[in-house]
């Protein structure tokens, strides 16, 4: 695998388009969009080779979509995408406010350039006739493991797989580090495009409900979405989980996907199998469960991990294993290998990759991550309350053990989940140590503070012997909690994953838990994995 050094993102978007573009007309890609000619250069109808909304990473040949942001407006940099080659402009009429006169490449308008972004990037990639086959997967958590495994599973039956997701985009051995969950809509035809370019036959994708309420998976079909569960997460976005649901909803509708498959282990997945608009197969964990299609039987666990039979009402059966710990794996599991299944793959195949090459078990960046195994000392992404209480349950400690957890809430997001995910800890383990995640440019004492004041709350009413500190920074807290520590406890440091910096008022702060939990188990003699 090449990953691609980090270099700027103008230098890494390079990598995330197809090569050698004979290029689209601009009229071409107006009428695509919607978009009406203005200004001077009303005939100048320019080769559009690409396509961005940052002017920061235009490439040359690119059109520029100048959208309205929250916080600003894209055309107000639209001198910064002239200079890095944009060759045309598409804009709304706020937009045109900030362009001189003598504007000097061509210009259209649109009411709505995010919406129409995703035609754009369409007509300009041509990922209407050349595109990858799809599954996507959606929900709270359980998105990353999901499509890693999917991938896994896709690669055991040969096929020429990309992952677009948290934690990278790649495809045929390179690897780009992702900025987003799900890339802006013309990022993702592209990279999408480029794929298709390598002969890249089918891919797994994280959808975002950050990406349905922007449109930035609009213009695709996916052959198979999967939806892992909804909790309280994103409500700085939503307000509602009212909000948040409908949103998640419009995946699993023709304009977006052909068949799904749903976890209805959880009130809103029951809900959207019953207002299924496209074939739907149920999943649930439970063996007795009286309406899903696909039930998990004949669970067994074997050290972290699991082995259990899918088993369908009408008889068909898929035996499989998954070597990641927590239950919450068993259901990313299950999911992947039914999406892999809705997708054509005959299932006596299917069965046999299972068997051959053990795709479940894929190991998954910074999700249940096992640092060392005395004291049991794990590293993961869990950042709402649901992932928090089942990242600690999954994390056994020995018969005497005590649970010790290390993690914070993000600034500038969600603030209602951080007294939440403060009693949670304080109900799932023995000891409580709040620190800082993302402050990105909050104040991170506050936030520590309304973390602790909901685990202090927990212990007082409901009466717990939890052990409860404020400790920063982070490497400082991960330090304290292996100090703590005994062989027999085990140690979560949950929150950040595979990230490898910290986001504080603006800087990158050098910082991955793994390397500092390792280091503090070797500072007090504990023997880390390799
Ligand atoms: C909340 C959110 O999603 N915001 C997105 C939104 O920002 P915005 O509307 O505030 O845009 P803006 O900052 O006003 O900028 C408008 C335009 O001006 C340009 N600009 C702006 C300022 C400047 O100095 N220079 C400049 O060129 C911007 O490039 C943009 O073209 O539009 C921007 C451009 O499309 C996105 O980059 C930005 O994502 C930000 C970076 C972000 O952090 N998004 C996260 C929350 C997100 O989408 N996360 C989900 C996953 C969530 C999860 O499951 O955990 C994801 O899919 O990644
Ligand atoms: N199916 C699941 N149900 C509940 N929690 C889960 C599930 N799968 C994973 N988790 C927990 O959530 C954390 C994040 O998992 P993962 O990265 O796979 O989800 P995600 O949906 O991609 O999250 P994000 O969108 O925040 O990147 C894991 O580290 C684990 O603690």
């Amino acid at each position: 695998m090449v990953v691609q050094k980090p270099g700027t993102p103008r230098e890494l978007e390079r990598y995330l388009r197809p090569e050698n573009m004979a290029g689209v007309g601009f009229d071409q890609v107006c009428a695509a969009a919607g978009a009406v000619r203005t200004g001077t250069l009303f005939n100048a109808t320019p080769q559009i080779l690409g396509v961005s909304m940052n002017p920061q990473i235009v490439q040359p040949g690119d059109v520029f979509l100048g959208i309205c942001g929250a916080k600003r407006h894209g055309a107000e940099f639209v001198d910064t995408a002239i200079s890095n080659g944009a060759v045309a402009l598409i804009t709304d009429t706020a937009g045109l406010e900030f362009l001189p006169d003598d504007f000097s490449i061509p210009v259209a308008v649109v009411a709505d350039v995010r919406k129409a972004a995703a035609k754009v990037a369409q007509a300009v990639y041509g990922t209407n006739e050349h595109c990858p086959q799809l599954f996507a997967v959606t929900g709270t958590n359980g998105k990353t493991t999901t499509t890693f495994m999917i991938r896994a599973i896709l690669e055991a039956l040969g096929e020429e797989t990309g992952l677009i997701g948290t934690i990278e985009m790649s495809a045929r051995g390179q690897i780009i580090p992702s900025v987003l969950t799900t890339p802006e809509s013309t990022q993702l035809h592209g990279v999408l495009a480029r794929m298709a370019q390598q002969s890249v036959n089918s891919v797994a994708m994280e959808v975002s409900s950050h990406s349905l309420s922007y449109g930035r998976v609009d213009a695709l079909n996916f052959a198979v979405s999967g939806y892992t569960n909804l909790t309280q997460d994103h409500l700085d976005l939503h307000g509602t989980m009212e909000d948040y649901y409908q949103t998640k909803a419009q995946l699993f509708t023709p304009e977006h996907s052909s068949a799904a498959v749903v976890m209805v282990d959880d009130p809103y997945g029951a809900r959207l199998v019953d207002q299924a608009q496209i074939p739907t197969e149920s999943l649930s964990l439970d063996e007795n469960h009286k309406h899903a299609d696909w039930r998990v039987t004949e669970l067994e666990h074997s050290g972290l991990g699991h082995r259990f039979t899918l088993k369908h009402r009408d008889g068909r059966q898929l035996h499989t294993r998954t070597a990641l710990p927590g239950m919450f794996n068993v259901a990313n599991a299950a999911l992947a290998t039914l999406m892999v299944l809705a997708g054509g793959v005959e299932l006596q195949r299917l069965q046999q990759a299972l068997d051959a090459k053990d795709p479940l078990s894929v190991a998954v960046p910074g999700r249940m991550q096992v640092v060392a195994e005395s004291p049991v000392a794990v590293v993961d992404f869990a950042h709402n309350s649901d992932a928090l209480a089942k990242a600690l349950d999954s994390v056994r400690p020995g018969a005497q053990g005590r649970r010790i957890v290390v993690f914070g809430a993000t600034g500038e997001r969600d603030k209602t989940k951080r007294p939440d995910m403060g009693a949670v800890a304080a109900r799932h383990a023995d000891i409580v140590i709040v620190t800082d995640d993302d402050p990105h440019g909050e104040a991170p004492e506050p936030i520590r503070e309304q973390v602790a004041t909901g685990a202090q709350q927990a212990i007082d009413s409901e009466g717990l012997t939890t052990e409860l500190y404020n400790v920063a920074p982070r490497a400082k807290a991960v330090e304290f909690a292996v100090s703590l520590a005994q062989e027999h406890d085990a140690i979560l440091v949950a929150g950040r994953g595979h990230e490898v910096s910290q986001d504080v008022a603006g800087m990158d702060v050098e910082l991955d838990d793994r390397v500092e939990l390792a280091n503090a188990l070797n500072l007090h003699g504990f023997v880390t994995n390799s």
